[in-house]
């Protein structure tokens, strides 16, 4: 039984122009759910929301009960482009997350190791972070995301510019995390799909077009369309063409 709920309750943000993200009802349980949408579907405008990070214009978010202590956001959030200072190591980063976070002084040497063993990094505890490459940046990002432990992780385009060797490991350490979390993944990518989500929610234009796991996106593959397996055709009848 999952442990976490985040809830969305007629959730809609409009941002003056032609898009509307909404309305949108939706519920995340533990585990990794796939949030899979063309360029300007309203993936990350979603993500911003449920970070806090912007008001929707009606609606509400309703983010799962975090741990004990109620001054720790519940909530980790990776954005589609984070920006962290190239001339600190990566434990001096994660330190300055952790106080940000106001975990306690006397836990954030721990929080610290913890993190960057679960997302692969023992080895780069002083390396710069101008000195790693594209992947150990990207899990740097997750585990500036988890460093305070929360429930719910979101992830924009975690594996975005990696190649298939990176995003091979960092499924791996996002699997691993996951099975007491709700994590949520956007990608563009076919093999992310695959290789992670316990459920997909597919937007397109804003709204939902398609809402379940991957055997039953897989059934909603149009023999005609564009795609060389069921789940590239599925996503092309859905919303156009694959990646
Ligand atoms: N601050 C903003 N002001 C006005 N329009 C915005 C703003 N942020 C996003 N939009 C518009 O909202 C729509 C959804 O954008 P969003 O970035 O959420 O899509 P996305 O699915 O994350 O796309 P991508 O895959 O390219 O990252 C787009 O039409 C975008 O131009």
């Amino acid at each position: 039984m999952s442990l976490h709920r985040l809830s969305c309750d007629g959730l809609v943000k409009d941002h003056g122009g032609s898009f509307q993200l909404g309305p949108l009802s939706l519920e995340f349980a533990d585990g990794v759910t796939c949030l899979v949408g063309p360029n300007g579907a309203g993936k990350s405008t979603f993500f911003r929301i449920a970070a806090g990070l912007e008001k929707p214009t009606s609606g509400s978010v309703r983010l799962p009960r975090g741990k004990s202590d109620e001054r720790i956001s519940p909530l980790g959030y990776l954005p589609q482009i984070l920006d962290m200072p190239p001339g600190a190591t990566c434990e001096e980063f994660l330190h300055y997350v952790a106080w940000v976070h106001r975990i306690p002084a006397g836990r954030r040497e721990k929080a610290v190791a913890d993190v960057l063993s679960r997302t692969g990094l023992a080895e780069r505890v002083t390396s710069k972070i101008r000195t790693l490459s594209g992947g150990m940046a990207r899990r740097l990002g997750i585990a500036q995301a988890m460093i305070h432990d929360p429930v719910m992780l979101l992830l924009d385009e975690p594996t975005v510019g990696l190649d298939p060797r990176q995003r091979l490991a960092l499924r791996e350490t996002i699997a691993a995390i996951a099975a007491e979390r709700i994590v949520i993944v956007s990608t563009h990518l076919v093999e992310d799909i695959r290789g992670l989500a316990d459920r997909v929610v597919v937007l397109d234009g804003g709204t939902v077009v398609f809402d379940g796991d991957v055997p039953a996106l897989e059934a909603k593959s149009d023999p005609g369309a564009p795609g060389e397996t069921d789940l590239e055709r599925a996503l092309a009848t859905l919303m156009g063409a694959p990646e």
